[in-house]
C-alpha cells in the first residue's frame, strides 16, 4: 500500500449463510482523491463491497485497509471514530422528513457530538455556519428552512450531499445516488458529487446503473460480475465497448 492509497482492499471473500458468494476474491487499492465508479449487473456485489468498506457487515476472507487500518480490527470507540469519517450517500437519500432542511445537513456531525447535544439540537456556531456554506455548495441554501419532505428528489440528494460535507469525510461511498432520478437531474447530482470530490478533494466511490454517467464522472471504472473484479481501467481509457465485459458472460 503506497502513502496514497486511502483504500487496499486485498483478496475480500464475502460468503453469505445462504451459500452466494457476494465477493469473491476481489482485490484494488484506492488513491486519495480518486472518484471511482463502481458498475455491475444487478446482484454483481456492489452493495456487498461498499457494505464491507464501511463495516455494516464483516467480511469472510481478506483484509480491508483505510488510512492503513485494517477495518476488521475496529471497535467500540475506534469503530465510532472511523464511521463518522465514511460519508455515505444513499438511493433513497435517508434524510429525517419532518426536520429542516438545516436541521438535516446539521446531523452529518453527530459523530462529533455526545447524543444529548444532538437530541437538542445544540450545534456549535462554526457547524451551522458550515451547514450554510455546504448548502452553498451545492446550490441549496434558499432551502435551509424548508421541511425535508418539501424537497424533490434531486434536491434531497443534494441536501444529503451537503449532510455528508458536514462530516468532512475520509472517503465517501455513494451507493446508487442517481437510481430514482431523471436523465436531467441525475446528471445534476453527479456533478455536485464530482465537486465534493474535486473541491474539497473528498474520495469517491460510487455504484452506478448508467455507463454514460460512469464514463462522463469519473476517474477509474471498476466492474464487477459475480463478486469478482472483472475491469479496471481509468475512465479517459474505456469506451462503451470495453464495458460490455462487465455485463457479458465470461469464462471467469
Ligand atoms: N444478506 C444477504 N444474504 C444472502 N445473500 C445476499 C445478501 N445480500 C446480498 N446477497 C446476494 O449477494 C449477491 C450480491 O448482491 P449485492 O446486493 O451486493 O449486488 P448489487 O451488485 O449491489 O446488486 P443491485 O445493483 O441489485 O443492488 C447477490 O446474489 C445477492 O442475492
Amino acid at each position: 500500500m503506497s502513502d496514497s492509497d486511502i483504500l487496499q482492499v486485498n483478496h475480500v471473500t464475502k460468503l453469505y449463510p445462504n451459500g452466494i458468494k457476494g465477493l469473491d476474491d476481489i482485490s484494488f487499492n484506492v488513491k486519495r482523491g480518486e472518484f471511482i465508479a463502481v458498475v455491475g449487473l444487478s446482484g454483481a456485489g456492489k452493495s456487498t463491497l461498499f457494505r464491507s468498506i464501511n463495516r455494516m457487515q464483516d467480511i469472510t476472507n481478506g483484509e480491508i485497509f483505510i488510512n492503513g487500518t485494517d477495518i476488521s480490527k475496529l471497535k467500540g470507540k475506534e469503530l465510532r471514530h472511523f464511521r463518522r469519517k465514511i460519508g455515505m450517500i444513499f438511493q433513497s437519500f435517508n434524510l429525517v422528513n419532518r426536520l429542516t432542511v438545516q436541521k438535516n445537513v446539521l446531523s452529518g456531525r453527530v459523530g462529533y457530538y455526545p447524543t444529548w447535544k444532538t437530541i437538542l439540537g445544540l450545534y456549535s456556531k462554526e457547524d451551522k455556519e458550515k451547514a450554510v456554506r455546504s448548502l452553498d455548495h451545492v446550490n441549496m441554501l434558499k432551502k435551509l428552512y424548508d421541511r425535508a419532505d418539501s424537497l424533490s428528489g434531486g434536491q434531497m440528494q443534494r441536501v444529503a450531499i451537503a449532510r455528508t460535507m458536514m462530516q468532512e469525510p475520509d472517503l465517501v461511498l455513494a451507493d446508487e445516488p442517481v437510481a430514482s432520478l431523471d436523465p436531467k437531474t441525475s446528471e445534476g447530482v453527479m456533478k455536485d458529487l464530482r465537486n465534493l470530490n474535486v473541491k474539497d478533494h473528498d474520495t469517491v466511490l460510487v455504484n452506478l446503473h448508467s455507463i454514460d454517467l460512469a464514463l462522463e464522472f469519473a476517474d477509474r471504472i471498476i466492474g464487477i460480475r459475480d463478486g469478482k473484479l472483472v475491469f479496471d481501467k481509468a475512465a479517459a481509457q474505456s469506451t462503451p465497448d470495453d464495458l460490455k465485459e462487465i455485463y457479458e458472460g465470461g469464462n471467469s
